[in-house]
């Protein structure tokens, strides 16, 4: 990659949900054209591009047509479910896909990324199993053993999942998983529970041409599968921190190309245990909007572009909690924003979705605090006060 690339440069952005929003503002920024595509229209990434795509982003045929249409310089996958294979033919036509379209690929399904990081180099990992029928996950369940948590092989943000505690739930467990699961598979992953201390995201950053950097790491707690709060630095030993960075770049290495990562660890008591990572920003990185000099998303702006990033500074103990829909609707308005931004060092970003269902992410509340657990309340009593009505 050329280190005196032109700007702009024209961006295709693969998904555009909150993520993808904050992407085109850094990408804007410096002056970039992008077209954000998504499964319907006016997603919150669409609203402040400079066009948009409506696709089925699983489909080859929609996706050939608008690459064919806007004829990107990059394209820049958002979400995992992604024709990919798709991708492998653009990258073979000289279009750079983001990270690389082999990562995408080994991305988009937990079983591929998961294969590669166990079998292949070697990493700690929860105990796994596969199934693709009812029968072969009662198979599975009682070797991987119990409270053990099914998942979608293609799903995000916890969609599908569940813990399972003993074998009467199992049932249950693949009903749900194959019911939520995204695109066209019907495989779940089974893994055995772990009873973690903490949970933490660490954002990595590959560049073309430079070393691999990391941000300090982020911890979080999530509930049915998804974030509910993120914070920044999480506490976490010096040699910890350095395992999971090591683990990262390992990852990141075979993965390839260039931009963020979360890479997702389990914390216990004595081990560091690779959970999964995003080839992309990551969900519970949106506390960097509020506690780093340079957000995540600048971060993989820069990274892609192959811009400079000189220093990561971490401004202090930072949160962020999310704000859910609590019903379904489509015409949607928030109360409370004033109260909520009435704190000090209090911020809030509402994504601009254009409907809600139970449990969907419309918002999050951003606070730095003097210590991690001040941050913390704050972003959470910030983010209570906002209501959907
Ligand atoms: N084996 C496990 N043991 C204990 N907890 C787990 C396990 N697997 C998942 N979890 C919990 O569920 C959360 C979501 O799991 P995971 O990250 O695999 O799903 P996801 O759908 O990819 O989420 P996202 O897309 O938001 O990253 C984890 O962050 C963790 O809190
Ligand atoms: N953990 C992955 C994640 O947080 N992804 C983010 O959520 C959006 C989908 O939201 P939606 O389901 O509300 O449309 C995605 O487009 C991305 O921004
Ligand atoms: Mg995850």
């Amino acid at each position: 990659m050329s280190s005196c690339m032109k700007l702009p440069q024209k961006l295709m952005l693969l998904g555009s949900g909150e993520l993808g929003k904050e992407f085109v503002i850094a990408a804007q920024r410096l002056g970039n054209y992008v077209i954000a595509v998504d499964r319907y229209a006016n997603a919150p990434a669409m609203q402040v591009a400079d066009c948009f795509e409506v696709i089925s982003m699983l489909s080859a045929d929609d996706l050939e047509a608008i690459v064919s249409k806007h004829q990107p310089d990059f394209i820049i996958p958002e979400i995992e479910a992604i024709r990919t294979e798709k991708l492998q033919e653009f990258e073979s036509r000289g279009i750079t896909v983001i990270p690389t379209a082999a990562a995408t690929n080994y991305t988009m399904n937990r079983d591929r990324i998961r294969e590669l990081a166990h079998k292949q180099l070697g990493i700690r990992t929860a105990k796994y199993g596969y199934a693709e029928t009812l029968e072969e996950l009662i198979a599975v369940s009682d070797e991987i053993k119990f409270p053990n948590v099914v998942k979608p092989v293609m799903s995000s943000s916890g969609k599908g999942q569940s813990v399972v505690q003993n074998s009467s739930e199992v049932e249950k467990a693949w009903d749900y998983a194959i019911a939520n699961s995204r695109g066209d598979s019907q495989k779940v992953i089974v893994e055995e529970f772990i009873n973690f201390e903490i949970e933490i995201t660490l954002l990595t950053i590959k560049q073309w041409d430079a070393p691999t950097i990391f941000c300090s790491p982020i911890g979080h707690r999530q509930e049915r599968g998804d974030y509910q709060e993120s914070w920044q630095p999480a506490i976490i030993s010096e040699k910890m921190i350095s395992d999971a960075e090591e683990i990262a770049k390992q990852v990141t290495d075979a993965l390839g190309g260039a931009g963020i990562f979360g890479v997702e660890f389990f914390i216990t008591k004595d081990e560091v245990i690779f959970s999964e990572l995003s080839p992309r920003p990551h969900d519970t990185g949106m506390v960097t909007l509020i506690s780093q000099n340079l957000n995540e998303f600048e971060l993989h702006l820069r990274a892609i572009l192959n811009l400079p990033i000189p220093n990561i500074e971490q401004l202090g103990a930072s949160a962020s909690a999310v704000i859910l829909a609590s019903l379904s609707s489509d015409n949607i308005a928030f109360t409370g924003v004033a109260d909520a931004l009435s704190e000090k060092d209090v911020d809030i970003k509402l994504f601009g979705k254009p409907n809600a269902h139970p449990y969907r992410r419309m918002g999050v509340a951003l606070a730095k605090g003097v210590d991690v657990q001040e941050a913390r309340e704050k972003a959470t009593r910030a983010a209570s006060k906002i209501k959907i009505v």
